[in-house]
């Protein structure tokens, strides 16, 4: 039987130089023969185990275990914060990479926060229009008056140089309009992905309207669109203190309609690419020395107008007429993009390049759903793929969040307890902690989650303690605070038993244990320690259904 294994050797040409090879000698005798067939025996045997391993671990590799994450909360919660912490922590080499893209998202967070100022401390009282009452509008650092009157109507203290800071900063409105249109291009597919890698800074000047058609394939159209700067504006003046030319500006006034507007983009966008390296990769001059050109050497570079301001930009932060009249406007802009007001000189700086905090409070507003997936190690060293889903969490954009509830594991709900004082940027009667309070009734007696694991955090804690110690009062925005304590600890674990008790009426899962904590989700030290804490706890409430073990 044993001499049918040989048939396929005895069988090929003996003109074959394998085969001959493979040849058992002619002289074998039957012990050789025997020996030779133990050991081709045994060769199969072990080369057939390693095709059942290999098969195996191909299998396996099908079957990684997948933990998915979703963060919600109302907008501004804190959400895309979280995921960029996630980022930091777990794939530290490519949130490292993407830090330049952020300048321009940066530049203008600090350019909006200067308008606003002027906006504020303008003479002028302007009327609340239609328009402040859309989605979409600015961030909620406008506070209600405790007399229900909008803060534009308080009349107060004169800022004498007013003037003099809208003239000097007027090219800033031309800036704000060409970033805005940068970040928020609707046709995607042809302006980044067809288009020059590097950002076209003139495209986005007056005159170029072609680049932004309308959506297209039944895709949404972006969520912003700005009208174009008006050029029968008067032409700017040139900010003093300042040896750099500055561009000649198509236009001055962002429209109003534009400026009350957040920017935001689309989850489909790729804009980090567009703006990676500011584009340039040598100059010709540093293709010998391979030294990499920086965006610094590019005229159109937005920086040159924003380091030319920066002079009058730091006048008018520091001027104590302007902070008097912010505070009469209960203007709080430190609650926003005011962080870059304090880093005038080092973010306006030529070669300025973004910090991990700058990163982390650079507000963008997320359209769709952005997912970050990365791979930790599970017990038995099998490889455990995380996916992190961050929503938009404006009202407009809540709807698309349910296709996700069906294969959630876990969800990270996101409540900042620091703006029981604000209302909804999309609806200015809503206070934002009712609306949160209302979102996670919703979020934990809906159906499709009762078997989630859900955590929870009470975020922006370090704005609420600093609110507090600046005299805020809750019980002005929240009846039912009566008067207990003002401090910290007491309106913390006020809302801690809030979120709870609401959690033990609803949850349509008795069993489930809720995680509660405390975070300031731009501070990346606890951050860590959180995410750790919580990435723990879900392995293990997931270990049944995702065999992790
Ligand atoms: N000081 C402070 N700022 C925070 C904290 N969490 C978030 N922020 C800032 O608040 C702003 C809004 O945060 P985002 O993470 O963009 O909010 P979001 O929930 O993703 O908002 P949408 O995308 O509109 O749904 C950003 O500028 C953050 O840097 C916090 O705990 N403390
Ligand atoms: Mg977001």
């Amino acid at each position: 039987m044993a001499s049918s294994k040989l048939e396929p050797n005895r069988r090929r040409s003996l003109s074959d130089p394998l085969a001959a090879a493979l040849r058992p000698p002619a002289n074998e005798t039957p012990a050789e023969r025997e020996r030779r067939l133990r050991a081709e025996d045994e060769a199969k045997k072990v080369s057939d185990s390693i095709d059942e391993m290999l098969r195996a671990e191909r299998k396996d590799i099908k079957a990684k275990p997948v933990v998915k994450v979703l963060l919600l909360g109302q907008s501004e919660s804190g959400k895309s914060t979280t995921l960029k912490q996630f980022q930091l922590m777990h794939t530290p080499a490519s949130f490292h990479a993407e830090r330049i893209a952020w300048r321009a998202v940066i530049y203008l967070n600090l350019v909006r926060s200067i308008r606003r100022i002027l906006d504020a401390i303008s003479p002028e009282i302007e009327p609340l229009d239609e328009h402040e009452e859309e989605e979409g509008a600015e961030p909620a650092s406008i506070i209600i008056s405790s007399f229900g009157r909008p803060p534009s109507a308080l009349a107060g203290t004169m800022v004498q140089k007013y003037e003099h800071y809208r003239r000097y900063l007027e090219p800033l409105a031309e800036l704000e309009d060409r970033l805005t249109h940068m970040l928020s291009s609707p046709d995607e597919d042809e302006a980044t992905h067809l288009g020059p890698k590097q950002p076209n800074w003139n495209m986005y000047t007056n005159g170029h309207s072609k680049i932004l058609p309308n959506g297209k394939n039944g895709r949404p159209s972006p969520s912003i669109s700005i009208p174009y700067p008006k050029t029968s504006s008067p032409s700017p003046v040139s900010p003093p203190s300042s040896s750099t030319s500055l561009p000649s500006p198509a236009g001055t006034s962002s429209s109003s309609k534009s400026k009350h507007k957040e920017v935001s983009v689309h989850h489909t966008s790729n804009w980090k690419k567009a703006f990676a390296l500011g584009g340039k990769t040598k100059s010709p001059k540093s293709v010998h020395t391979n030294e990499i050109e920086g965006w610094w050497d590019d005229p159109d570079d937005p920086v040159h107008m924003i380091n030319a301001c920066a002079p009058v930009m730091m006048e008018v932060w520091k001027d104590p007429s302007v902070k008097q009249r912010l505070r009469e406007k209960r203007l709080r802009l430190e609650e926003s993009s005011g962080f870059y007001l304090n880093e005038i000189p080092r973010i306006t700086a030529l070669r300025y390049f973004p910090t991990d905090q700058d990163v982390l409070k650079a507000r963008l507003k997320t359209v769709g759903v952005v997912e970050h997936s990365f791979s930790l190690q599970g017990a038995n060293h099998r490889p455990v793929e995380w996916k992190i889903y961050d929503v938009g969490g404006a009202r407009n954009q809540r709807q698309a969040w349910t296709p996700y509830f069906e294969d959630v594991n876990a969800i990270i709900f996101l409540a900042p307890i620091s703006a029981f004082d604000q209302v909804l940027a999309e609806d200015p009667k809503v206070n934002r902690v009712e609306d949160s309070l209302l979102l996670w009734k919703a979020v934990i007696d809906q159906k499709l989650l009762a078997n989630v694991n859900i955590v929870l955090f009470l975020n922006k804690c370090d704005l609420l303690r600093a609110k507090l110690e600046s005299g805020v009062r809750l019980n002005q925005h929240m009846v039912s605070y009566g008067d207990r304590p003002n401090d910290y600890e007491t309106v913390s674990n006020y809302f801690r038993k809030k979120f709870g008790i609401l959690h033990q009426t609803y949850t349509l899962n008795k069993e489930r244990e809720l995680f509660i904590h405390y975070t300031s989700v731009t501070d990346t030290h606890r951050t860590a320690t959180i995410i750790s804490t919580v990435r723990d706890f879900i392995v293990r409430s997931n270990l049944k259904n995702l065999s992790l073990f």
